[in-house]
């Protein structure tokens, strides 16, 4: 699968390049960010999917995360959020449409022809990046924030042979339940709800998906989120986790907000924790 450097920069030794490359998944060309440690490699790879609004910049460029990843010789990969361009459905909305792919494959128009984030970050991104980076394909972790953290959870859950290690930063644990995720799983899935739970981290937990797979899963969450207690809840995902004794770190965080700051301050325990998975 060709890929194309838009961009490469020195740091920590190693290399950050922004790429651009064609995905069957959504029928768009798709940009991701990689950090790759100096040396030859194979390194293991960490994913960070990123929130709404976001695209593989931000926590390119926000997160501070690469001097850890260095030093423990872990690939960093950081995918934009939706299928982008003129010929891609939108909406005005901060919170559905390009910006905002929910890391699942619409079912609906206008949304179905490019909106497949989970089979393109489940399929077509880890294809890329091995056909093209000294990465080895078979250590794979994921984490992500917000919606991304969402989409972390869920894909682990879903794709559980794919991932030695799950993480997340205030994810929204159940977008069946809360706005932002109705709003999107409405457009995307359709008004009937009997589909949404398989993309519902939460609901796929309490139903015992991937149970016994993962022997712990970590999550960091801010209190002084503005967003934590109308999308975020992550108490919903500790009962189903509680039920099913999956083991969950879920750290509850004073003072900290949804920010990058906020993910700035523990995105180097996550690298850790991935770390001491992969190895
Ligand atoms: N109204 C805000 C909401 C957008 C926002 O807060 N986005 C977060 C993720 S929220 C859940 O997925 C984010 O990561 N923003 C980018 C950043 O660099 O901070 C708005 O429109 O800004």
């Amino acid at each position: 699968m060709t890929v194309e450097t838009l961009e490469s920069h020195r740091c920590f030794g190693g290399t950050v390049s922004i790429c651009r490359h064609q995905s069957a998944a959504t029928g768009t060309p798709m940009r991701f960010s990689i950090f790759v440690p100096e040396g030859k490699g194979p390194f293991p790879t960490v994913t960070f999917l990123a929130g709404l609004t976001c695209t593989e910049e931000n926590f390119t460029v926000k997160a501070g995360a690469y001097g850890k990843a260095a030093e423990l010789g872990l690939a960093i990969i950081a995918p934009d959020t939706s299928p982008r361009g003129s010929g891609v459905a939108d909406d005005p909305a901060y919170d559905l449409g390009q910006g905002a792919g929910f890391y699942i494959d619409a079912t609906e128009k206008p949304w179905a022809p490019h909106f497949a984030m989970e089979s393109y970050i489940a399929r077509d991104l880890p294809a890329a990046v091995r056909d093209n980076f000294p990465v080895d394909g078979k250590r794979q972790s994921i984490t992500g924030h917000s919606m991304g953290g969402h989409g972390a959870l869920t894909l682990a859950l879903k794709y559980p042979d794919h991932y030695h290690s799950v993480s997340a930063f205030a994810p929204i644990v159940s977008p069946t339940r809360c706005p932002w995720g109705e709003k999107a799983f409405t457009a995307y899935l359709g008004a009937d709800r009997s589909s949404w739970a398989a993309h519902d981290a939460s609901a796929l937990m309490m139903s015992g998906s991937a149970v016994g797979h993962f022997d712990d899963i970590l999550i960091d969450q801010g209190l002084d989120d503005s967003f934590l207690e109308k999308e975020l809840k992550p108490e919903l995902f500790e009962d189903a986790c509680a039920t099913h004794r999956q083991k969950l770190t879920l750290r509850r965080h004073a003072g900290y907000d949804h920010s990058y700051y906020f993910i700035q301050s523990f995105i180097g325990e996550h690298l850790e924790f991935h770390a001491r998975h992969l190895a």
